[in-house]
């Protein structure tokens, strides 16, 4: 009998619990990394992760560490599940904790502020290695839907196909199911703009704007990141898959999404300081709007919606004064 696979995963917040079930699930011997030692007794003792999925019973062969050696040791694979703007320093930490073969997986949102990197880009920059050992899982994964294995698929991309079906195998479950893309740019901007889209339809619904707005919100957002893809080299296909259009459209219509809360708030009249002292977790739209941004003006593409949750985000701009702008912007054909 071959030995089951050994899966690491860095984070034991909401995403990095929930996926660490479904690879558990899948039949692979897992363990999580937590930063605080509390969280790991506490998942050790208690089956459950109460700070972030409340009441979720976790599977046995779930076992959680707050020593990364002891996560890392002899992982297949090293998941990370950080927010992204800490990753780098994160990982730096243990790039030498990490067994020699392993495949770094990311399941992050975001893009880094100042270098405008994707988080396989820091991945492959901080632990030194090829774009072949770097895999990426995203999709629409709102973590509690997933941890209370209620139905979804998911996309693992890699640029090697056969590391992207070894993945795909390590978590596919009866409620999970994996899909392989080869196109990791694609499906990592998918994932970073959808959160930022995910605050735009969040303050429209906030100002109570109606699902018209919703519609054209998602439909342009869309464009948008579409636009930033092609000139970034992405598969423009990628965008009406589960990466793009997909998470776009879980995100945009749950209130499980913080992104979307974030918004919500932001749009019925919280200042920024009170909305993030509601908010307990990382809603990553809220620092990506900025390197998403970023990247978009170095590329020259025009992203609107973008600049416009900037705006409200991170310049004060009245979401009643940015609506007037992005509705009276001048007029043009669709598809461009
Ligand atoms: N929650 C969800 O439904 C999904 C989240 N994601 C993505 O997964 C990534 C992780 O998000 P979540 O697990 O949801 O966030 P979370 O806020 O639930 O958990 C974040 C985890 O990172 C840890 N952390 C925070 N600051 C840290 C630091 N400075 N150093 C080390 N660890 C730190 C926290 O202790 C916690 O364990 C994000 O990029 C998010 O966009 C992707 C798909 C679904
Ligand atoms: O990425 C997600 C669902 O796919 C989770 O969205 P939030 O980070 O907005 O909660």
């Amino acid at each position: 009998m071959s030995k089951p696979v050994r899966a690491a995963v860095f984070g034991t917040g909401s995403w990095g619990t929930a996926f660490g079930m479904v690879l558990a699930d899948a039949g692979c011997d897992v363990t999580l990394w937590a930063r605080r030692p509390e969280l790991a007794d506490a998942v050790n003792s208690t089956r459950m992760n109460p700070d972030y999925l409340p009441g979720i019973e976790l599977p046995e062969s779930l076992r959680a560490t707050a020593d990364p050696a002891e996560a890392a040791r002899g992982a297949d694979f090293t998941v990370l599940a950080v927010p992204s703007q800490t990753l780098r320093g994160n990982l730096a930490e243990w790039v030498p904790l990490l067994a020699p073969d392993t495949v770094l997986v990311s399941l992050m949102k975001g893009v880094e502020l100042g270098t405008v990197k994707r988080m396989s880009e820091v991945i492959e920059e901080v632990a030194k290695v090829s774009a072949d050992r770097v895999a990426v899982v995203t999709g629409p994964n709102l973590a509690k839907e997933v941890a209370q294995r209620m139905p979804a698929a998911g996309v693992v991309a890699c640029r090697d196909e056969a590391v992207a079906r070894r993945i795909q195998t390590a978590c596919h479950t009866p409620y999970f199911r994996p899909y392989t893309n080869t196109d990791v740019v694609g499906c990592e901007l998918g994932g970073a703009v959808k959160n930022v889209i995910g605050l735009a339809v969040g303050i429209a619904d906030g100002m109570g704007l109606g699902d018209n707005a919703k519609g054209s919100l998602i439909t342009r957002g869309l464009a948008e990141t579409t636009r930033l893809g092609l000139v970034m080299g992405a598969d423009p296909m990628t965008f009406s898959g589960l990466a793009g259009l997909g998470d776009l459209a879980a995100t945009c219509s749950s209130p499980l999404s913080r992104n979307h809360t974030f918004g919500i708030n932001l749009g019925r009249g919280m200042t920024l300081k009170e909305t993030i002292a509601v908010t307990r977790q990382t809603a990553e739209g809220v620092k990506s709007c900025e390197s998403v941004l970023d990247l978009a003006r170095r590329h020259g593409v025009d992203m609107p919606i973008t600049e416009t949750v900037v705006s409200i985000v991170h310049e004060g701009k009245p979401p009643v004064v940015a609506l007037k702008e992005l509705m009276s912007r001048s007029a043009k054909p669709e598809r461009r």
